[in-house]
């Protein structure tokens, strides 16, 4: 019994200390809130009005000349659904459309407290950005898009808090 109990309790520091050490680690409180989830349309007036007849909250449509899309935001209680339309002849959603006809979802916004921690530590995970340095977002801040190989087949944007 008395050995069960020092068993026990060893198990029980070695659990604080690693919770010790991940809540040091840089990469544990990398990730923040969910800032949006992004979907991709062929009709971005018709996809505004189908979140407009929900009585959701639908802004205008904005043009992202350094992005080449359209971005609407519909904002919910807890995050916000993107809306995006492409913009000029290059956009990096027209393959996307090309192959989804109908539309779909295309990636998900989490923010960061700093995008260029979070870029240098996503590279030490083998996980790479999809440009050299961030770009100022539709929220007016910095962004960076990973690539959908390197996290499960999803496109992850981070966006600095
Ligand atoms: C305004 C701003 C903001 O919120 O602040 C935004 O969101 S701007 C949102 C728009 N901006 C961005 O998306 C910028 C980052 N995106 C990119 O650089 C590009 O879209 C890539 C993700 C690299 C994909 O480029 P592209 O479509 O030309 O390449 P690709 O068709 O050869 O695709 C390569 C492989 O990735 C897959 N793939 C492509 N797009 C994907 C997506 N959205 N989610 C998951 N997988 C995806 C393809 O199926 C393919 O896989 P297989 O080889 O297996 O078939
Ligand atoms: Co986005």
């Amino acid at each position: 019994m008395a050995q069960l109990c020092r068993i026990l309790s060893s198990s029980r520091s070695v659990a604080a200390n690693l919770t010790r050490g991940m809540a040091s680690s840089p990469l544990t409180d990398m990730l923040g809130k969910l800032n949006h989830v992004a979907i991709a349309t062929p009709d971005i007036e018709k996809a505004s009005q189908f979140y407009r007849n929900l009585g959701a909250n639908v802004s205008e449509k904005v043009a992202q000349p350094e992005h080449g899309v359209y971005t609407v935001f519909v904002t919910l209680p807890n995050s916000k659904i993107e809306l995006l339309y492409p913009l000029g002849d290059k956009s990096p959603i027209q393959a996307f459309l090309d192959k989804n006809k109908a539309g779909g979802m295309h990636h998900i916004c989490i923010e960061v407290k700093d995008i260029n921690e979070a870029m240098s530590l996503v590279k030490s995970k083998g996980i790479r950005p999809l440009a050299e340095k961030p770009k100022i977002g539709a929220h007016g801040k910095p962004v960076v898009f990973l690539h959908p190989k390197d996290c499960g087949g999803v496109l992850i944007e981070l966006e600095q808090e």
